[in-house]
């Protein structure tokens, strides 16, 4: 097996077991060789190499099949140096060390890898997201804290991880003798897993407590995992006292949480709340013109009609890792093809992603829907009435707006008869919870869900 056949099973990789758990587990493995049906990779620890063949070791081997790689087993061996990356560029060793220089050993830094594009001359700023970048700014100048810690909220694909990173990197060339961690909640918590394990719990609050700037990207991720959470809240807790920097993000405000322990809550509501809001046209079409110039190097020669940037931005509004893959994809296409990125090749090759944002259901829509299934009037859905029978279908009706819409909570209270934001709340969390404990509603929502969608 080639690198190359390597690096493309990466990429499936990550798209079928996520980003996170891709740059956490498969990133760090390096592919040594294949013989006789059993494929050797180097781990840069043993807890590492298990932990990916207990969870990861079937989906690796059927995407090696897929590939056409014979491999029935998979071995892991510790590697005597730092495993290269899976895939060379652009991703990069964490700031690894007090020198930022040195290897990360098994008891350096806990931190993850850090992507190389994530900097703060390729985020790209407009209304929605000035706020948080101008925070992040401020840590990565690192001088006093002045809030503690720096909370960034937001949806799916708006530029939270991208804002950590660049904060870590900016910290590297200003400060290398701080000692700057960027990590995910879900490798926080192996972390501290992997502690009990060992019981090496006086190693795992040395280290965490020791450094200068702490960054736990997704941290809703330990909602509900009680010990981590308690773990968690001394580690924050104890780098707070010390005036040491911390910065979190989350793809909710810290009230909206689920599970996650109010003391936390109030904990993480202490310094500046940030939220990334959902992209604006200027804000798609600045970051698209940006990728474009960095694509005209790679692919020297291609030319884009006029027009086609502002047609994606103006229908891509999902959020911006679907539009930069759409970018992706159009150059690639382009390039094979030798054809000039016109308005028609955008729309056959985009098809399928220009379909899927193409539906984008209004809270009427879903007003009107809702009131039908259930039976209702659909003046009752913004109405007073309070009695059981009418609540909950305009509690559902208020979770579908959230789900399926971009609208923020204030404003759905507002179509739904001048309600607070609390309420529509409120609503969403009593049917979070009555979708796991009434399959009734489970089956309700779901039916909902695929009309409004088809
Ligand atoms: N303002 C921006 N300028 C340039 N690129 C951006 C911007 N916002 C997002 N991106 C790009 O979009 C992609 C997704 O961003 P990122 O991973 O930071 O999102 P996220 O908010 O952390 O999402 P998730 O909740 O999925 O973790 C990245 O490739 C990032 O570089």
């Amino acid at each position: 097996m080639t690198d190359d056949t390597w690096g493309r099973i990466c990429d499936d990789l990550e798209r079928t077991i996520g980003k996170n758990n891709f740059v956490t587990w498969i990133a760090p493995l390096e592919f040594r060789a294949l013989e006789n049906g059993v494929a050797r990779f180097g781990v840069p620890t043993n807890f590492v190499g298990e932990w990916v063949n207990r969870n990861f070791g079937d989906k690796i081997i059927e995407q090696l099949t897929r590939n056409g790689v014979a491999v029935d087993r998979l071995e892991f061996a510790v590697s005597a140096t730092k495993p290269a990356a899976a895939r060379a560029a652009p991703r990069a060793a964490a700031p690894a060390s007090a020198s930022g220089t040195a290897p990360q050993a098994e008891n350096d830094l806990p931190g993850a890898p850090l992507d190389a594009r994530f900097t703060f001359d390729t985020f790209v700023t407009g209304k929605p997201n000035e706020l948080a970048h101008a925070a992040a700014r401020r840590v990565a100048e690192g001088g006093n804290v002045t809030f503690n810690p720096l909370f960034l909220y937001g949806g799916v694909g708006l530029g939270k991880t991208h804002l950590m990173h660049a904060i870590a990197w900016d910290l590297r060339e200003r400060a290398p003798e701080k000692r700057v961690v960027y990590l995910s909640a879900e490798q926080f918590m192996y972390r501290f897993v992997q502690a009990l394990r060992e019981r090496d719990m006086m190693g795992f609050k040395s280290l965490f407590r020791s450094v200068d700037v702490l960054m736990v990207d997704d941290v809703q991720f330990i909602a509900g995992k009680d010990s981590t959470q308690e773990e968690f809240f001394h580690t924050f807790n104890a780098l707070v006292d010390q005036n040491k920097q911390i910065v979190i993000s989350a793809d909710r405000a810290p009230g909206e949480i689920k599970d996650l322990e109010d003391r936390i809550k109030s904990r993480l509501q202490c310094g500046l709340v940030v939220d990334l809001h959902p992209t604006d046209y200027e804000l798609r079409l600045g970051i698209l013109q940006q990728k474009v110039d960095l694509y005209r190097q790679q692919y020297p020669g291609l030319v884009i009609a006029d027009g086609v940037l502002e047609f994606l931005a103006h229908r891509i509004s999902t959020n911006v890792r679907v539009l930069e893959g759409a970018l992706t994809r159009l150059f690639a296409f382009a390039s094979l093809v030798g054809k000039e990125i016109s308005l028609e090749l955008a729309q056959d090759c985009l098809a399928d992603i220009l379909r899927a944002t193409d539906r984008k259901v209004t809270i009427e829509e879903i007003q009107r829907k809702v009131s039908e299934h259930f039976n209702m009037r659909l003046a009752d859905m913004v109405g007073p009435k309070r009695h059981r029978t009418i609540a909950r279908p305009r509690q559902i009706a208020m979770w579908l707006a959230k789900q399926l819409t971009q609208r923020s909570l204030p404003e759905i209270g507002r179509r739904f008869g001048g309600r607070d934001h609390t309420t529509v709340m409120h609503a969403v969390r009593r049917i979070d919870d009555l979708r796991t404990s009434d399959p009734q509603i489970a089956e309700d929502l779901e039916l909902l869900r695929r009309m409004l969608e088809a």
